[in-house]
């Protein structure tokens, strides 16, 4: 039976309130989805010589190199569906890198292993091609083009990501188009809300297991509701499945997903309806070139709290309160219509200070004085409202609420353009761009994929 194409997009992320603390299930954190978009179109593999093999052919066709080619096969007793990647030697990067991509190797191999268990153990040849809006990596301006998708023209080893969270919107995309493409919709339909939420069991167990390690969930969970005050999963539900290919494996991912193991339910929490941006108002994101080592710095912030007992756990409580005031008052205004910004003000500066506290107790450079700087410099452009550093903090980037107006971004883009940055690490000069992204309250879409076929990677 041919499958007809289907294409499926996901959004990106910025955690506004709660970086930490969303670690833990005592707390919550405040996360918006950004217009910022991985796409994925599965469509039947076009073989030239006629004949087809079980083979699965992933491109990114924006970079150098990025051609995955995998092979796959039912493993025995229940072990779901193992996969190999094919000819892996033709393609090393300039380190001489083999051009291995682990998020779709293993959220391939997830999502065939769901398939099969779940419905037809038939899996035919496919084509996926990946598409990622342009502010998902920074680039020259010079090389620019207002091309819909960027030829950025280097390997993904090079590219320059501006932490928007591509792979877990990539994950969370790849997941949903695979099943989609291979599943009747009686059995998988993302347009369901029991839909996203096995899509979103499914993309989370994959995500960790690519990453190698199970963080707090918030990407993902946004890639997939899009706006939405979260409340992390316990990572116990996530211990137990062993490798794809490994016996039993098919049974124990259908029991994570569709929540019918011992493990019981998933205790997820996403509240979207207390989450607003009022009209008037605009999410900004800036890039920093200097950038920051998120693993280690959530390493360090976790030991000064184990540490550290009481104390610590005053800080967070301080700033799950004022992050809760956030997000009452941007609800509050957006209910209101009103126009006086200055309680929003507040709430943004009682973060910053909660943060700052952090930081100095912890050791770890969360908001650190360059940051300070550069916040505190955006504040006072007429129309800026507040900002903060997002997620983990650090160097990565600011975010920015701005009344949504041209002047304020005009005025808001001629402080940046000369702005210099010094980064901890080593002591260079970065520099800060705004990003094009706006906020965006949608999750995963289905798509029309048509509208990519220009881009289908042949
Ligand atoms: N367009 C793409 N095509 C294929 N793989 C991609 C693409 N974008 C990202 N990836 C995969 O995701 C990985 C980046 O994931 P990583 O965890 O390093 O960063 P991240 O925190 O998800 O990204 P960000 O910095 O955008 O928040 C890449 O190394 C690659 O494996
Ligand atoms: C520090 C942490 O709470 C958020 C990290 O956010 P980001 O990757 O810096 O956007 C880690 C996590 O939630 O997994």
């Amino acid at each position: 039976m041919s499958q007809s194409a289907v294409a499926v997009s996901a959004p990106g992320k910025v955690l506004l309130a709660g970086g930490y603390l969303v670690l833990d299930r005592k707390y919550n954190g405040l996360v918006f989805g950004l217009d910022a978009r991985i796409h994925v179109c599965v469509k039947p593999f076009e073989s030239s010589s006629g004949v087809t093999f079980s083979e699965i052919t992933v491109k990114s066709p924006q970079f150098q190199n990025a051609v995955w080619e995998y092979g796959y096969r039912l493993a025995g007793e229940d072990g779901g569906v193992k996969v190999t990647q094919l000819r892996i030697c033709a393609f090393r990067d300039a380190d001489f890198k083999l051009n291995r991509n682990p998020f779709v190797e293993t959220a391939l191999a997830f999502a065939l292993s769901y398939v099969s268990s779940v419905g037809s153990s038939n899996i035919s040849p496919s084509s996926i091609t990946i598409l990622a809006d342009n502010d998902y990596y920074s680039t020259s301006s010079a090389s620019l083009t207002d091309a819909r998708f960027h030829d950025f023209g280097v390997p993904l080893s090079e590219a320059n990501k501006t932490g928007l969270g591509s792979s877990a919107a990539l994950v969370t995309a790849f997941t949903a188009a695979v099943l989609s493409y291979y599943l009747p919709q009686k059995v998988f339909d993302l347009t369901s809300e029991s839909g996203k939420r096995k899509l979103h069991n499914l993309a989370q167990a994959a995500h960790c297991a690519a990453q190698g390690k199970v963080g707090s969930g918030f990407d993902v969970a946004s890639a997939v509701y899009g706006s939405c005050l979260y409340r992390r999963f316990s990572p116990p539900i996530l211990s137990a499945h062993g490798e794809p290919g490994t016996p039993e494996f098919g049974k124990q991912l259908v029991d994570i997903v569709d929540e019918s193991g011992t493990n019981g339910q998933w205790d997820t929490e996403i509240i979207k309806d207390q989450v607003k941006v009022p009209e008037g108002i605009r999410l900004v994101m800036c890039d920093v070139s200097c950038g920051s080592q998120t693993p280690g710095m959530v390493k360090q912030v976790l030991a000064w709290r184990k540490d550290t007992g009481a104390e610590a756990e005053k800080v967070w409580e301080g700033l799950q309160d004022v992050n809760e005031g956030l997000s009452q008052e941007l609800v509050k205004l957006a209910e209101s219509g009103s126009k006086d910004y200055s309680p929003l003000r507040q709430r943004i500066q009682a973060i910053r200070k909660g943060i700052r506290e952090m930081s100095e107790q912890s050791g770890v450079p969360i908001e650190p004085p360059a940051q300070t700087g550069l916040l505190d410099a955006c504040s006072k452009v007429d129309g800026v409202i507040g900002g903060v550093v997002p997620g983990a903090g650090g160097y990565d980037a600011v975010a920015l609420l701005i009344e949504d107006r041209e002047e304020v971004v005009q005025k808001l883009q001629g402080l940046l353009s000369s702005w210099k940055i010094e980064g901890e690490a080593d002591g260079s000069m970065g520099r800060v761009s705004m990003l094009g992204v706006k906020q965006e309250m949608e999750g995963v879409r289905v798509e029309q994929s048509g509208k990519y076929a220009e881009w289908w990677s042949e």
